[in-house]
């Protein structure tokens, strides 16, 4: 059973045959939880109102029995309200064990029907013995209006039953046919409620079972969609953020940036001599390499405002937002740098023993739709003027008619900086 997940337990509640009034206690804990508040609101409310109801039947004694008339007041102002007003203000405070919050309401039921039985035994007029039979509202109050969950339910009734018939037996007043009546009255009432009760509670909870499967299936495929955006938007080998969400991060971008006119730097890293590499110690070791440059790059930009991405093979690319021309050429040398500090022997390169990176980097507005693929071929050939230029450099694009053109608007000369 532990193994299950809540949607499994769920099923299974849902599987099984006719009506249940309990979980299993995972699920009995879920559903107290999601349902506590709500049933809290609905007893204060209809607590109010048995109060009001309560204290209403005063009008009767003074009709029925008004030789006990302050006594009935004592009883039902002085003791009942002050009960039922502190059952009230704890439900409103909240957050009650449901054992608690049942036992309290079926008290007050109890209580409350033991106050009515004290006036009928007292009362001495001869319309007091119709009291009795309305003492099935008592019960109907509880098992209905409370709707006090089923074993409460069951054991105030019977409880409610048993005072009925101890008070019956102690008047001398009524007639022992009458008695009797008061008695069958007062089962059917009990049974016919609980009945009802029963009812209510079984499709409550079915009702709450329906709803839960669908919030958990909703969650459960909200998690999915999530972890295939994540699988969609990552590489698997170097665990950054792939072409796709690189392409994604620019249009954000570029959104942005037409909004604040800020410029973008976007470099693009290529590992030199790569295939010289794969050749000499292996493709595992060259993935290993992929694995460290790209740490390495993205230890050296702005967590949470830089945005780093393999693109493919060899080939990585970073997007800095509100850049300007000291920033790039400061974070193309910082990760030129690094990665040629972190000394992987290469041994299959003339121009250094250890992997080198070359970078082409370009700085522009984007605004156009198209401008970011035209800031990308800015970057793209300073990259292939590093790597003309020799290698393990970084090289700043020239300013570009075309980008220009594309509402780009390219804020850098061409620098190198070789090393
Ligand atoms: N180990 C490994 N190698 C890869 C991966 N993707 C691409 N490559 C290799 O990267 C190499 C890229 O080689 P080239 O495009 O010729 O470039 P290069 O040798 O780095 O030369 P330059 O870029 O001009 O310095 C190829 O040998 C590819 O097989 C990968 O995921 N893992």
């Amino acid at each position: 059973m532990s193994g299950l997940t809540m949607i499994d337990r769920v099923e299974r509640a849902l599987s099984r045959r006719g009506l249940a009034l309990a979980f299993e206690p995972a699920l009995e804990a879920r559903f107290e939880t999601d349902t506590c508040r709500q049933r809290e609101r609905m007893l204060l409310i209809s607590g109010a109102i048995a109060i009001a109801v309560y204290d209403a039947f005063l009008i009767n004694d003074l009709g029925i029995r008004p030789e006990i008339f302050g006594l009935s007041l004592l009883l039902r102002l002085g003791v009942m309200t002050p009960i039922g007003l502190l059952v009230l203000a704890l439900l409103h405070r909240g957050n009650l064990r449901p054992a608690f919050r049942e036992s309290m309401m079926s008290a007050s039921v109890v209580i409350s029907m033991c106050l009515s039985n004290v006036l009928f035994l007292l009362s001495t007029s001869p319309e007091a013995m119709f009291d009795p039979f309305s003492f099935g509202l008592i019960i109907l109050g509880g098992n209905i209006v409370f709707s006090l969950r089923f074993p409460f339910a069951l054991a105030s009734t019977c409880l409610n039953l048993v005072l009925v018939a101890v008070f019956l037996s102690l008047s001398t007043e009524m007639h022992g046919v009458l008695k009797v009546f008061v008695m069958m009255v007062g089962a059917s009432t009990g049974l016919f409620t609980l009945a009802a009760g029963f009812r209510l509670e079984a499709s409550e909870r079915r009702s709450y079972l329906l709803m839960l499967r669908e919030k958990l299936r909703a969650e459960t495929m909200q998690e999915h969609n999530q972890m295939l955006t994540l699988i969609s938007h990552t590489d698997p080998l170097t665990k950054l953020g792939n072409r796709r969400q690189f392409d994604k991060a620019m249009d954000r971008l570029r959104a942005d940036t037409a909004m604040h006119h800020l410029p973008v730097g976007m470099l693009i890293i290529d590992i030199d001599n790569f295939k010289a590499f794969n050749d000499l110690h292996g493709h595992l070791e060259g993935d290993a390499c992929l694995c460290r440059v790209g740490e390495t790059i993205e230890a050296q930009v702005r967590r949470g405002m830089d945005v780093v991405a393999r693109l493919g093979g060899e080939e990585f690319a970073v997007l800095m937002p509100e850049c300007d021309r000291r920033s790039i050429e400061q974070a193309g040398e910082r990760i030129r740098l690094s990665i040629e500090t972190l000394s992987i022997r290469h041994g299959g390169t003339p121009g250094s023993p250890v992997v080198t990176v070359s970078l082409g980097m370009a700085l522009g507005v984007l605004g156009a739709p198209d401008s970011g693929r035209l800031l990308y071929q800015l970057a793209d050939k300073a990259l292939y003027d590093a790597k003309r230029g020799g290698r393990n450099r970084a090289v700043l694009a020239d300013a570009s008619p075309a980008a220009g053109d594309a509402g780009s608007v390219p804020a850098a000369a061409a620098s190198s900086f070789p090393a």
